[in-house]
């Protein structure tokens, strides 16, 4: 294993903002959440995320949103809309070729997170 912090392998946090950029862009556009993003301010979700990323990968940002559960109730997701996302997730990885084993990290970070995250079961 490496011995980098998976912040770094990410690139750093300029690197993550524009992983996150696009990745709130494909959300918008996805036919199958896109619609749940409509009215969402693409700039502060991937404000967000950004934080929320650096920090849970070890770096040296500071999430100051709501927690999961908050920020996830009285929306309707279910456990497809979950997986959806994960897959946008991975296709935004993709484009900026984030090598797999990092993907599998990332992914694994966000794994449990599906309890806080689905409304509907
Ligand atoms: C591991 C999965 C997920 C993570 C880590 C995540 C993370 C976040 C974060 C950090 C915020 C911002 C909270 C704040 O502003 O304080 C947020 C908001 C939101 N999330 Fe998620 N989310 C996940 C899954 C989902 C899914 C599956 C959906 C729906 C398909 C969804 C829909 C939304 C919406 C609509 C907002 C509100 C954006 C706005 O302010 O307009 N999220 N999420």
């Amino acid at each position: 294993s490496s011995e980098k912090s998976l912040y770094e392998q990410l690139g750093g946090k300029e690197s993550i903002r524009l992983m996150m950029d696009d990745f709130v862009v494909r959300l918008k556009a996805d036919p199958r959440i896109g619609d749940q993003f409509a009215a969402t301010d693409a700039e502060r979700l991937a404000s967000q995320l950004t934080d929320q990323v650096c920090e849970a990968t070890g770096g040296p940002c500071k999430y100051v949103g709501l927690d999961m559960k908050s920020a996830h109730a009285g929306m309707t997701i279910t456990k497809a809309h979950f997986n959806a996302l994960v897959e946008v997730l991975q296709t935004s990885m993709n484009q900026y070729k984030v090598p797999f084993d990092v993907q599998l990290e990332v992914l694994s970070m966000l794994a449990p997170m599906h309890r806080d995250v689905i409304t509907v079961r």
